[in-house]
Formats: C-alpha cells, sequence, structure tokens
C-alpha cells in the first residue's frame, strides 16, 4: 500500500500521521472518521479532508481497481454483455445469459446439474459475439480432481455442438479449455493469485469457472470454533474480492459453482438471508421451500458469500425416476438475484448433448 510520506498534505495533518504512526494509506482508510478524529486529535473537518486525499491517491495509483464507466460508455462500446448457454429457453430465464462480467454463482444439490451447465458454457464462450459467445477460451478449475470425467463429458458435447454449428467442424474447441486441479485450500490460493493472473494474461481466455468454490474451504473450516469462523469469514473475504479484481482487470465473467446446505429450522433462513428487509425475495423463497418442505436447501458458505457475488442461478431436482434407460427427474432453474433481472425460473433437462430448456 501507498507510503503516506509521499503524499502531498497539509503540515499539521502530516504531522498527527507522523505522531501517531500512520505509515501507509490504508492505516488511514481502514479506520473510522471518529477512530481517527480521535487517533490524530484532528478535527472532523480536517480528518475529512485527509481521507479525501487517501481516496484520490489510491484512484491515481491504482486506476484499475477503479475503471470508472457510465451507461452511455458501456453502451457505446459495444460491449457484449451476456453470454449465451446456448439454448434459448434457458437464456430467457436468466435474463439473456450469464453477465459477462462480475461473480456467477451456480448453486444446486449433488446431480443438479451444475457441472454440466458449466461445461456447456466452456463451448458457448469460444462462439463469435454474434452468437452470443465472449470468442475465448476458458480456465477451469476443478476442486474435485475428476478432469478426466470433465475432457470424455466435453468431448461428448462438442460433438453435437459441431453438428449445431457446422462452421466450427475443423476447430478443436478441447484446446480452448485449460483444466487446472487444485485439490486443497493452499494450491487454490497459489492458483488463483500466481498462475491464474499469468495464464489469463498469456492467452485469450474470455471466462474462469471454480467448480466449486465450498468444498475446499468445507474441509478446511469445517469447525465451529469462533477464531477458525473469523479466519473463513477473512479468507472468503480474500477470495472474493481476488476473484472480482481479476475479473475487472480481465473484463471477464467468473463462474463459481457452489454447494447447499440443509436447512433445518425456518430462523436458519434469517441466520443465511441477513435482515430479510434487505432481501425480501430470497427470503421468501427459501421459506416458501422451507414451509412446502421441498428442496430445503440453501447455498453454502453463508450471508459473508452471498454478498460478495453479483448474480446467483440456483439449480435443483426433485427425486430421480428412471424410466427404462432415461432420467427422467425433474430440474429446475432459477435466477435467484442478478443486477439485470427478476428472479424467475423454469424447468431444463439434461441430454448427451447438454443442458436444455423445456418448454412449458
Ligand atoms: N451424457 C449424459 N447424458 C445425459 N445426462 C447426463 C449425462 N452426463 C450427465 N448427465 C446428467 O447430469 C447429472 C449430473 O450433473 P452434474 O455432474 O452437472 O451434477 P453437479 O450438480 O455438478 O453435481 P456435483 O455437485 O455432485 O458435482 C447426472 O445425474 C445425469 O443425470
Amino acid at each position: 500500500m501507498e507510503e503516506i510520506k509521499n503524499i502531498e498534505l497539509r503540515p499539521r495533518i502530516a504531522e498527527a500521521l507522523k505522531d501517531a504512526k500512520f505509515d501507509t494509506v490504508s492505516d488511514v482508510m481502514h479506520r473510522s472518521d471518529n477512530e481517527l478524529s480521535k487517533k490524530l486529535k484532528l478535527s472532523s473537518k480536517d480528518v475529512k479532508e485527509l481521507v479525501q486525499c487517501m481516496a484520490q491517491e489510491i484512484i491515481k495509483t491504482r486506476p484499475l481497481l477503479f475503471p470508472f464507466t457510465n451507461a452511455l460508455k458501456m453502451l457505446n462500446s459495444g460491449e457484449q454483455r451476456m453470454l449465451t448457454t446456448g439454448d434459448a429457453i434457458i437464456d430467457k430465464i436468466l435474463g439473456g445469459g450469464i453477465m459477462s462480467c462480475g461473480i456467477t454463482e451456480i448453486v444446486g444439490e449433488s446431480a443438479a446439474g451444475k457441472t454440466q451447465l458449466c461445461l456447456q458454457l466452456c463451448l458457448t464462450v469460444q462462439l463469435s459475439k454474434k452468437l452470443g459467445g465472449l470468442e475465448g477460451g476458458t480456465v477451469y478449475v476443478s476442486t474435485e480432481g475428476n478432469v478426466q470425467i470433465l475432457i470424455k463429458r466435453t468431448q461428448q458435447m462438442i460433438h453435437s455442438f459441431k453438428q449445431r454449428h457446422d462452421f466450427l467442424k475443423d476447430v478443436n474447441l478441447s484446446d480452448e479449455i485449460k483444466y487446472i486441479t487444485v485439490p486443497d485450500l493452499d494450491t487454490q490460493y497459489q492458483v488463483l493469485h500466481l498462475q491464474l493472473p499469468i495464464l489469463l494474461s498469456r492467452n485469450k481466455i474470455r471466462l474462469v469457472i471454480i467448480d466449486s468454490i465450498a468444498a475446499n474451504f468445507r474441509v478446511v473450516y469445517s469447525s465451529s470454533d469462533l477464531s477458525i469462523l473469523r479466519k473463513r469469514s477473512k479468507d472468503l473475504c480474500k477470495l472474493g474480492t481476488k476473484l472480482k479484481e481479476i475479473s475487472d482487470q480481465f473484463r471477464l465473467p467468473i463462474i463459481c459453482v457452489n454447494q447447499v446446505s440443509d436447512l433445518f429450522s425456518k430462523y436458519d433462513i434469517r441466520e443465511f438471508i441477513g435482515n430479510k428487509d434487505d432481501n425480501f425475495w430470497e427470503y421468501d423463497y427459501y421459506q416458501r421451500q422451507f414451509l412446502v418442505g421441498k428442496g430445503s436447501k440453501i447455498p453454502a458458505l453463508g450471508l459473508l458469500w452471498s454478498n460478495m457475488i453479483n448474480s446467483r442461478i440456483m439449480l435443483s431436482r426433485a427425486d430421480r425416476t428412471l424410466i427404462g434407460m432415461e432420467d427422467n427427474c425433474q430440474r429446475t432453474i432459477t435466477l435467484m438475484m442478478a443486477p439485470y433481472a427478476p428472479r424467475q425460473w423454469g424447468e431444463f433437462y439434461i441430454d448427451i448433448e447438454g443442458i436444455h430448456g423445456k418448454v412449458n
């Protein structure tokens, strides 16, 4: 973080900072105005001036963190806003597809179809912008260690994808998907902080998928000890901030697959959602699910993580019924929250080609 001694300040403010041994911009910016006023023995007017100077310094020295934009600039830039899922019905349910920036969470119970949706996006992202793609490859960070299964399933999808998009028949779509396995939290940290930024700066990658974000956290932070919970929150915060930074810097969407936790009482919902009035939609959804005893599950990692993501897509499935060889379970996809569309849902199914929406 920037050192204060290099910043031009009024002498009495500079003197107060020196006396209080405040050396960096973060020493100031991590404190409230009241705290600064007390510690530095400065008037509230001086504190306001100091905070403004520090904020200016951050904007000046870290322009990538503040890529200010407005609606007109976005419109004129012609930047693709949505990444298609490859299925018109699902795109419609999701308000156009997956947001082409920020963090989108895909959450659901085991075998709900999260990985299938992600693999499909690995293919659609390679399409031209005209067709709803982002013209680039994918980095697929997997915590499950099942890369061979992913590759095999992707090959299956590619086969039918090429039949639908004849012009891709000579393109090697699997070359544009780079799989990385992260078996533990330490490796995950190394990959996201060191390896991923290098990969993104050297290749034309337009999508990052982390499948799943909860797996390693659940293993390391399984205790309910308060100090461990605090550390978990801190690490989750760091992870969310890093992902946002990467998404902003490389202008690409990051998809985080998340698991679910069981809901044991309706008070769990309040604990998960926080203030009901702040997020009435989600509160209402889980409350109803709980009351009808259906899908009484909430996304893992709690409220803190919920505040780090930009949109949330929930996949769910009813109990599996096999008719002959056909998997006939009812699946639903719900856009739980997004800055660009209201909550909506629909049914979908999975077949050899990938995932498809059902016409009602
Ligand atoms: N080739 C295929 N043809 C038809 N359906 C398939 C095919 N491959 C997978 N599926 C369906 O996809 C489901 C698994 O989906 P997926 O692997 O995306 O689950 P998930 O939500 O990622 O689960 P987990 O959290 O356990 O990894 C299976 O139950 C199966 O019904």
